[in-house]
């Protein structure tokens, strides 16, 4: 297995263009052993892109991809990574067991099928054809296949879309088990829920820039922002007027304001409705962290 923290994979000033897309800008990214880092980015930004250069599935125009230090395109590196892809390309007339036993032999030293089943939640399905299983079926399935050549470096490229909430939670488990026994993992998503459940590290691109890089706590961190919750009869419209306010808005009785400096806006919140009760204030999450980093990228594009 890795040595943890050790890079399994890496981007340097990577660059790609399709046609007069530029999908990459020079971006640097690096994945070890033992940490997931979650590539997040609204759509387009590039997630796809930077996996298809790591996995040899593109070239770079200019900078280098690597995965274990080496070239992706040499099949040593490839026999050390499990891959999780948006679009499939199954053979769809196997079962699943079949689909199993023939990706397992083309590892060294592949996982049990017992092992599989618990950890991609496979119960009852290995005699099932893949064609028929339903579309979160199956995405337990490829996760199954990803993992079941007990890979040093899994890319998983938006794994739970489609999933119910168990098979997600299935997953997950699985996901962080991988990772304490030292296994990378780059994960790109749209929840950020699950970035900020799993990842170690958070790396947000946008239009083909890296524009943040760092750890759940670090991201968000960089937000000043509070987010002030009370039941209040002050109008939203005025309150979103106020110094320090970004954004107000009611829901029924209760207000919600976004605030850069939460202590100046519950004051002035206290002292113009000596009626308000119900008084929340929290730490922005890592969505909010998100939005403010992609809107400030593309103030700056503009
Ligand atoms: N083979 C291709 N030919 C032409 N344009 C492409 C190709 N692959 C990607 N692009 C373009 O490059 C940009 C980055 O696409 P990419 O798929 O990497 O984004 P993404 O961040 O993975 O998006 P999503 O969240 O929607 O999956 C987009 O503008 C996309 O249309």
């Amino acid at each position: 297995m890795n040595s943890a923290n050790t890079v399994l994979a890496r981007l340097e000033r990577a660059h790609k263009s399709f046609g007069r897309i530029q999908a990459l800008s020079g971006v640097d990214l690096e994945v070890r052993g033992g940490q997931m880092l979650a590539l997040l980015g609204p759509n387009g930004a590039g997630k796809s892109t930077a996996i298809g250069l790591l996995l040899g599935q593109d070239v770079a125009d200019a900078g280098t991809a690597s995965l274990f230090g080496v070239s992706p395109f040499e099949l040593r590196a490839r026999r050390r990574i499990g891959v999780m892809l948006q679009s499939a390309g199954i053979p769809d007339t196997l079962k699943v067991s079949e689909l199993l036993e023939l990706t397992r032999s083309y590892y060294p030293q592949p996982r049990s099928i017992a092992d599989c089943v618990v950890l991609a939640g496979l119960d009852g399905l290995l005699d099932r054809r893949y064609r028929y299983l339903s579309g979160g079926q199956q995405r337990r399935v490829q996760f199954a296949l990803a993992i079941c050549g007990r890979p040093q470096l899994l890319f998983l490229d938006e794994p739970t879309t489609g999933l119910d909430i168990q098979a997600r939670q299935t997953l997950w488990r699985a996901i962080r088990e991988l990772v304490d026994e030292g296994c990378g993992v780059l994960l790109t998503t749209h929840y950020l829920e699950e970035a900020e459940a799993l990842a170690d590290r958070v790396a947000v691109l946008d239009r083909g820039r890296m524009v943040a890089e760092g750890t759940v706590d670090q991201l968000r961190n960089h937000l000043a922002q509070r987010r002030i919750r009370c039941v209040s009869a002050l109008p939203a419209e005025r309150v979103a007027t106020w110094p320090h306010v970004l954004e107000a808005r009611r829901d029924a009785h209760r207000l919600e304001v976004v605030a850069e400096s939460a202590e100046t806006v519950v004051r002035r919140l206290l002292a113009e409705d000596a009626a308000l009760t119900d008084l929340e204030v929290q730490r922005a999450g890592l969505a909010d962290a998100f939005l403010e980093l992609t809107r400030d990228a593309a103030k700056e594009a503009a």
